[in-house]
């Protein structure tokens, strides 16, 4: 029989925080740990915005992940929260898995964070991310450039997008993780609740379909979540089925043309694959409808950000 979490003698795990610059690969690599979508990812910088916690139980070793946003420097009330969710993972992990994208260069951005680190003195694993666009040789090259930035427990070079590299990364966590017991109950796999995920997917539909100013300035709230017995439940999509509308906010109405396109197209276009992408997620037949609305400001007005949960 299963022993409850935390009281097998031999259990222990340990918190580890998903740090680095935006665009470094930090929720691929948790969707690539835990083996399954949780994160949305793009290739905008700032794409993640609070904490995500991803949470394996590896034999008696229990790890829990948290995902951060990229650190930047604040320009809106927005960004200050999301600096603040990463000052509060690193407050909370006893170890801290720095991700950084290998095939950029080491700057200013680097530099800063490896003082703060340095200050704070939590063991730090530095993760040298997409190797997959490096040969050998230059790889070696990064390696002897970020070795001396930190006293670094382990460097460890992965490619998160396709999975490579991360059997020894398991190994040397699962060596490391030494606190006593376990903090989650087996059943606990992540913070996030279906309605959280579904925001994020949608939004990760955005970032991937638009470019420039528009992904920083979008932000979506579920307004409806209906399931069969539900007042206004549209009952041609069954009993197991969910309907979902979703409002995109934007922060001018030049944003608003965009998303929706000539004709509709763009957001019949994000409507359908954030559709397809849900009905994976929640494994049941799901309706989507989108609504996008000008919000201008939101990402400065606290009352919208606690609504969203940022
Ligand atoms: N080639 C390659 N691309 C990768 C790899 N890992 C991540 N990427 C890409 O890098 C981009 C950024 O990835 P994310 O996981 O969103 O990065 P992030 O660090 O979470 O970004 P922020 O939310 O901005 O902090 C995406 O386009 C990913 O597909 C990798 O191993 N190889």
């Amino acid at each position: 029989m299963a022993e409850p979490s935390g009281t097998g003698p031999n259990r222990r795990h340990a918190t580890l925080a998903i740090i680095g610059l935006p665009n470094a690969g930090k929720s691929t690599l948790l969707n690539a740990l835990l083996g399954q979508k949780l994160a949305a990812t793009s290739q905008i910088p700032q794409t993640t915005r609070t904490k995500v916690l991803g949470v394996m139980d590896r034999g008696e070793v229990q790890l829990a992940f948290l995902d951060t946003p990229g650190i930047h420097l604040p320009k809106h009330a927005l960004n200050e929260r999301m600096m603040a969710h990463v000052d509060q993972a690193l407050e909370e992990a006893d170890m801290l898995l720095w991700v950084v994208d290998a095939d950029d260069y080491l700057g200013t951005g680097e530099h800063a964070l490896a003082k703060r680190l340095r200050k704070l003195g939590r063991p730090t694993y530095l993760l040298l991310n997409k190797i997959d666009l490096l040969s050998k040789g230059r790889l070696l090259e990064k390696i002897a450039t970020y070795k001396d930035l930190l006293p670094f427990k382990e460097i460890v070079p992965i490619g998160a997008k396709m999975g490579l590299n991360l059997d020894p990364l398991w190994t040397i966590l699962e060596r490391d993780a030494t606190q006593p017991g376990w903090p989650y109950g087996e059943e606990v796999f992540t913070d996030q609740t279906e309605r959280s995920l579904a925001s994020e997917f949608i939004r990760e539909k955005v970032l991937r379909k638009t470019r420039e100013e528009v992904p920083h300035g979008v932000a979506v709230l579920i307004e409806q979540w209906l399931e069969a017995g539900q007042e206004d439940y549209p009952e041609d999509l069954g009993p197991e089925g969910v309907f979902i509308a979703a409002r995109i906010l934007v922060d001018r109405d030049g944003h608003r043309k965009i998303l929706l396109g000539s004709g509709g197209e763009m957001i019949k276009d994000i409507r359908q694959s954030a559709q397809r992408e849900l009905k994976k997620l929640l494994q049941r037949p799901v309706r989507l409808e989108l609504f996008v609305k000008v919000d201008e400001g939101w990402r400065d007005r606290p009352e919208r950000l606690d609504r969203l949960s940022i």
